[in-house]
């Protein structure tokens, strides 16, 4: 199927309430480009660290929806202009200039899913949820994975050296917290390496839908894996939930600016001598988590590399 693309031109001042007025014409999905610099909370949620080096805030913003060829388009086109004149009477909408033209069918929710094959990290085969196991796989330790939109097919270096850490310091009686579970692939391998039980929290609550469905699909329980929503760092309800000196094992694949304030939280629900395994920490960051980790009291045991991602391992005293 074929599509309508319009790109409207207009004010970063107006695109919040150009796009939802368009949402209320019954537009879905609206796309909206600036040069807004990321808030630090847009930077968390997005898993970007260093941002490549965009021109100056120019106050333009431009705005792209969809519509499919079948719709009435000079209808539309036609009641999101009214709409537009009547936002420019007390709004700098600026040119408002739509632009038109026509784009191949894509699956905008789905289309990443051709760069995600089924891969191994040593043995272990991490296998999207729509492909299937070859013959000769089935006695290998598999996952199941579907991330839906959240972060964790395991391709990530930071989400392989956090596997890599957590196999290595899982045993039979380990209690595992991952803060920021994602796909929820950490607290699973866990699970599969022996664990005896795993937790999950996230601040996204397509994380905890992905995370369940994942559980599924791999045959785990909620009675083996928990998957709480909410933040550690400032949230006592969640901390006091996940509860206190209890952990073997606390895994945490965020960005730097993240596991800094969280790492003298985690401390609490660390077991004496549980280990601490951070990841998501970008080369130039590094130092700043170590001493993080070193200011909190822990011991650093180890500091793993892969490409420009570090994982720090470390020991409560
Ligand atoms: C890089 S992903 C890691 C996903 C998965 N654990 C992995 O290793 O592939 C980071 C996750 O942390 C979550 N996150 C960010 N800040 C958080 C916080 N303060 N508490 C809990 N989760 C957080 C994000 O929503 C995201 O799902």
């Amino acid at each position: 199927m074929k599509w309508n693309k319009f790109r409207l031109k207009t004010t970063t001042a107006a695109e919040e309430i150009v796009s939802s007025t368009l949402m209320e014409l019954g537009i879905q999905g609206v796309e909206i480009e600036d040069k807004i610099p990321l808030t630090q909370k847009d930077k968390e949620q997005m898993f970007v660290d260093i941002l490549p080096e965009t021109a100056e805030d120019d106050g333009i913003a431009y705005i792209t929806f969809y519509l499919e060829e079948e719709e009435d388009k000079d209808a539309v086109l036609q009641r999101v202009r009214e709409e537009l004149d009547d936002l420019s009477e007390f709004l700098d909408i600026g040119e408002a200039f739509i632009e038109e033209s026509q784009t191949e069918d894509v699956d905008w929710v789905n289309n990443w899913k051709q760069y995600f094959h089924q891969f191994t990290i040593d043995d272990v085969l991490i296998i999207p949820s729509w492909e299937d196991v070859k013959p000769e796989d089935e006695n290998k330790m598999i996952i199941h994975i579907d991330p839906g939109t959240a972060f964790g097919t395991g391709m990530h270096e930071t989400t392989q050296l956090c596997i890599r850490q957590i196999r290595k310091y899982v045993t039979p009686d380990t209690e595992i917290l991952d803060v920021g579970c994602g796909s929820g692939i950490l607290g699973m391998l866990a699970l599969k390496f022996g664990a005896r039980h795993s937790v999950g929290t996230d601040l996204d609550p397509c994380a905890i839908d992905a995370t369940h469905e994942n559980m599924e699909v791999n045959g785990i329980s909620r009675d083996q894996y928990e998957v709480m929503i909410g933040n550690i760092i400032d949230d006592k309800e969640i901390q006091d939930k996940v509860g206190y000196e209890k952990y073997d094992i606390v895994a945490a694949n965020i960005l730097a600016d993240v596991l800094i304030p969280l790492t003298p939280v985690i401390l609490s629900h660390l077991k004496s001598g549980g280990i601490y395994i951070t990841s998501g920490i970008i080369d130039d960051k590094e130092e700043a988590v170590k001493e993080a980790v070193e200011a909190a009291g822990m011991e650093i045991l180890e500091i793993g590399h892969q490409g420009e991602w570090v994982s720090v391992t470390a020991r409560k005293k």
